[in-house]
Parts: structure tokens; sequence; C-alpha cells
């Protein structure tokens, strides 16, 4: 309780704390069940009338590691994690709300890579434990989201959050998304070209605020920086590992280690014999890349909003301030690139896949995408204070869909 009042304190000042909730108030919950962690949102909101659009007033977040996929033999062992999470929203939604207040749960990329049955035995483990909640739970509370929507709802969640959702002169941003297991690119088309010489699954209508946006959206799946590790190692999709050695010139030279990705363990290490290094390693990168994703043309020059991973690894590699984030060029990726690979002894310490992870996101920008290196980025982590998430962009098209809101 104490934890809830602090956090209020620090967003509200005190005559107008939402825990004094006016009846506009109403609160919203909504878990990320990503491929490293699962995390839970609740959202504070006001609509003073049909015609305003509806105001964002605050976020609790928590996170917990790992991901839901790696309980995929031992489902009933997910239960602690959700339920520890749930106390949070027990704490911070008023109990008066609790009835009116939905929970929902969306997994990514990793629940995407599972089998369905395993898939499934961890969502049956969620729900029983919503079921048991005092929160609204709506039918089909607990699912695994389409890659496409993904990408839009993260590409609301940001317009939304820079103001570009409401008002006449709406200059929107493309996102792009770089998780664990799959990534995601959108942007709304200016040019009729690309709408032509867009795959047809890569165009999605989406309505909201009573708007309808006509996006280019796609999840790429497996190309997230950890199924990307696997790839580059030739160890992605292999049903049995066996202890198996899995050596890049992107790692350095005499590591021999082990890790841990869905569930499976992985032996990994350095080209002993062989080359080290960006050139090998790019080269190497690059099999995985190149060919393998569609190019919008119109997008080469333009700026986008990129998070997760991206920005991660510009903060591991003092690119970008963590606080701050920042905005970068694709090509300062490939200059971080090279002086990390090339000097891997001295990064060690850090990651043993630094130079391959900002080698892949060089290969995957520049290559994949087909940015220019001069395309700009904007790194960020949070707009006021909000984390930029496809979560918020899912809460209010839950909100939406309940005719909670308008
Ligand atoms: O609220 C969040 C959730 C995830 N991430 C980042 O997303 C990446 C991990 O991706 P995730 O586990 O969601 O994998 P996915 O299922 O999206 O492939 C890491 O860089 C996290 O720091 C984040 O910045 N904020
Ligand atoms: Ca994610």
């Amino acid at each position: 309780h104490s934890n809830r009042v602090m956090w209020f304190q620090d967003f509200f000042p005190p005559n107008m704390c939402p825990i004094n909730a006016k009846d506009d108030t109403f609160y919203g919950i909504m878990f990320d069940a990503g491929s490293t962690g699962t995390r839970i949102h609740i959202y504070t909101f006001v609509q003073k009338s049909p015609e305003n659009l509806l105001e964002l007033e605050g976020e609790i977040f928590e996170s917990v590691k790992p991901g839901l996929s790696a309980y995929a033999d031992q489902p009933e062992k997910e239960k602690n994690m959700s339920l520890r999470l749930l106390d949070m929203a027990i704490d911070a939604v008023p109990p008066h709300l609790w009835k009116k207040t939905p929970v929902v749960l969306k997994a990514t990329a990793g629940l995407r890579l599972l089998s369905e049955e395993k898939a499934q035995a961890l969502l049956l483990e969620v729900r029983e434990v919503f079921e048991e909640s005092p929160f609204l739970v709506p039918e089909d509370s607990v699912s695994i989201m389409d890659g496409s929507y993904e990408g839009i709802l993260a590409w609301i969640t940001v317009n939304f959050l820079t103001g570009q959702l409401s008002g006449q002169n709406q200059h929107t941003v493309g996102t792009l998304d770089l998780g664990g297991a799959s990534t995601q690119i959108t942007f709304l088309p200016q040019f009729e070209e690309t709408l032509k010489e867009a795959p047809g699954d890569f165009l999605t209508s989406f309505e909201m605020f009573n708007s309808t946006y006509k996006l280019y959206t796609h999840s790429y799946l497996g190309f997230g920086l950890k199924a990307a590790r696997l790839a580059i190692l030739g160890a992605l999709n292999m049903e049995a590992v066996d202890g198996q050695m899995f050596r890049s010139s992107c790692l350095p030279k005499h590591l021999e280690a082990e890790w841990h990705f869905g569930g499976v363990k992985y032996r990994y290490g350095g080209n002993k014999e062989g080359e080290t290094g960006f050139k090998p390693c790019y080269l190497e990168v690059l099999k995985v890349v190149k060919g393998k994703l569609h190019q919008p043309t119109e997008i080469r020059g333009s700026s986008f909003y990129a998070f997760s991973y991206y920005y991660d690894r510009a903060v591991d590699t003092n690119l970008i301030d963590y606080e701050q984030g920042g905005i970068l060029e694709v090509k300062d990726f490939e200059r971080k690139a090279k002086e990390v690979c090339d000097n891997m002894e001295r990064y060690n310490s850090a990651s043993p896949f630094l130079c391959m992870d900002l080698t892949y996101i060089t290969a995957l920008l520049k290559e994949g995408f087909g940015f220019r290196d001069n395309t700009l980025l904007q790194l960020t982590k949070k707009v006021n204070n909000i984390e930029t998430s496809w979560t918020l962009g899912a809460t209010f098209h839950l909100l939406q869909s309940l005719g909670i809101t308008y």
C-alpha cells in the first residue's frame, strides 16, 4: 500500500490524486508475456466526455524474468509469477473499481515459437489465476497476440504519447521494435507506391479514436535479437542440441559457455582457430538477414522511433543515455559494432554477445529493412514517463471493445 501512495505522489499533485477517484477515472491491466520476461502495466485513465480523447493519467509498471516460455515443461510453476504481478494491481486499483477493471495477458513471439500444446498449457495456468482474481476477465483474456497487432499497437502507443493521434496536423512516426524472438516494423505509408509494392498481408486497416489508419506492418518471427543469435550460431529450430558446440566469429576467440533460451540449453563459443572481428562477423550475420525481409522504398529517407533491444544495446555501448535516450543514425550502430568486434577482449566483460548483437542490428537495419546510413532513429524508452510498449495501444483497444470508452 505504501508503494502505491508513493507512486501516486510522484505523478500527481495531492489535490488530484486518483485515490480519491472521480467517476470518470478508470483502470486497465495489461500483461505483456514477452520472450524474455513478463510485465504488468496498470494504466489509469480519465475521459471527461465522449468528445474528448481519452486521457492517460499514469502507469504502474513491473517486470519479472524469465519469460513465460521458460516454464514450457513445468507450467504449474508459472502461477507464482502471475500471482505476484497481479498483487500489484490489487494494491493499485481502488477496491470499488476491481469489478470494472479488465485484466488481459497477451503473449508474443516466445509462445509463438512453442508447440501449440505447451503454449496452451501455459496460457491455461494464467487464465486460472485471472479467473480467481476480483477483476473483470473478458472473454479470450489470455492469448497469443497476432504479430501484426504487436506492431500496430506499438505504433498507436508511440503516436498517442507524442500527440500525433489528436488534432488536425497528424505527422505520425514509424516504429521499430526489436524483441527477443521477433521484430516489428510499422509506419503509415505516404506514397501510393508503398501500398502497391507491399505484400498483401503487410497492410492492415485499424480503427482507433474515430480514425482509420491504413498501416504497413510486419512481425518477423525468429528475427528478434536472441533468436537471431541462435540463427547466426546455426542453432535455431534445431530439435536436439545435445551438448553440441556452436561457434561464431562474432564471439571472443577463447570463449566457451552455455546459454538458456526458451527452455533450451545451448553451448556456444568463439572461433578458436579461425577469424574473429567485424568483417567475418558481418558476413556470418548477412547469411541470416540478406534477402529475408521486405524493403519498402519509402522508408529509406524517413526517421523512425526505435525501442526495446535497439535501445538496450545503444545504452550498453554508451551511444545514448539510459534515462534520456537520444537520436542516432544507422551508421552509429555500425561504427560501434566495428569498435566492439575488433576489440573483443576489451568488451568481453559486458556481454560476450555484444559484438554479435550490434552487428546484427546494423545488418538488420541496412540489409534487412534497407535503411540508409544516415537514416535517423529516435531511441525512446518512455514518453512522459510512460513506457513505449504495445501494451498501451492494446489497452485502448480493449477498453474500446468492452464499450468502457469511445
Ligand atoms: O515493457 C517493456 C518490455 C520489453 N522491453 C524490451 O524488449 C526486449 C525484450 O523483448 P521481449 O522479451 O518482449 O521479446 P518478444 O516476445 O517481443 O520477442 C528487451 O530489450 C526489453 O528491454 C522494454 O523495453 N519494455
Ligand atoms: Ca516485446
